[in-house]
């Protein structure tokens, strides 16, 4: 679901493209959803399909990471769910805060799938002092003017923003103050960050507004073979498009 970029290089020092970066969290879905059906082994073309990317790509891709697969046999499915989740670091736990604890911070707070791909929940933090203490998914949120401690004392190097878009380069600044170095950011607008601090932007109105560019162009090709399909029906039935006019005169 993440749309942004990172500010980062194309390619990163380790020689794997930021385009395959992007695609490997697709194959690490995919491969977990076999793994958990105990499915041992998949071909390139199974995990392409399942993954939504080309296998040709998929292949290309897992070159980088030294993943060739076995002629006939196809990949071992653990070794490349632990493989992927290696070169994405999520073999160790990462610490995440979460600064806006509103419609939006609640519900990621309470989003059970963060622990299960390596993301704890290390705090919630608000502005509103009223906040302060109320537990939302079992942890206390804490106030904005412990931010910087909650990031020492957690260790914390991500950091997610769920406030409303004014406050949200001011929040980003303390964070990147505090030694934060990721930031996934919510809110409708655009960060500057320092070399090195990565962000990355989620909008969901920006998908919605993607569908609805593709809505509206696939209703005017609708539109358009329907208009161009009504002459040759009308000629069929020796009619006009008004269906009683002739269109094209009998020979
Ligand atoms: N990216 C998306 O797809 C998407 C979807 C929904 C909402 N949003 C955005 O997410 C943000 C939150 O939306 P919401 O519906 O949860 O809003 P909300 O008003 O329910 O919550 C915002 C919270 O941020 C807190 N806050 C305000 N200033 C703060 C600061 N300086 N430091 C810390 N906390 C602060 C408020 O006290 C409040 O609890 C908005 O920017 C909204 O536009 C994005």
């Amino acid at each position: 679901m993440a749309t942004g970029r990172t500010h980062r290089p194309a390619t990163r020092s380790r020689g794997i493209p930021e385009a395959t970066v992007a695609r490997l969290p697709l194959y690490l879905r995919a491969l977990t959803a076999l793994s958990e059906r105990s499915v041992p082994t998949v071909s390139s073309e199974e995990l392409a399909a399942a993954a939504g990317v080309n296998s040709a790509k998929l292949r290309k891709d897992f070159s980088y990471l030294g993943s060739y697969g076995t002629r006939g046999v196809g990949y071992d499915v653990e070794y490349l769910v632990y493989q992927i989740s290696r070169e994405l670091g999520l073999t160790q736990d990462w610490p995440v805060v979460i600064v806006g604890i509103g419609n939006l911070g609640a519900a990621l707070a309470n989003y059970g799938g963060f622990a299960s791909r390596g993301f704890r929940v290390a705090a919630l933090i608000d502005a509103d002092p009223a906040m302060a203490g109320k537990p939302v998914a079992g942890i206390p949120v804490q106030h904005t003017d412990e931010l910087e401690k909650i990031i020492d004392d957690n260790g914390v190097s991500i950091g997610v923003i769920a406030t409303p878009a004014g406050a949200a380069q001011q929040v980003c600044d303390r964070l990147v103050a505090a030694g934060v170095t990721s930031i996934l950011n919510f809110a409708p607008t655009v960060l500057s960050v320092p070399d090195g601090v990565d962000v990355r932007k989620v909008d969901l109105s920006i998908e919605l507004q993607i569908l609805a560019f593709h809505e509206q162009r696939k209703a005017g090709e609708e539109a358009a073979s329907e208009a161009d399909a009504v002459p040759l029906a009308a000629k069929e039935a020796g009619k006009g498009p008004d269906g009683d006019v002739p269109a094209v005169m009998p020979a």
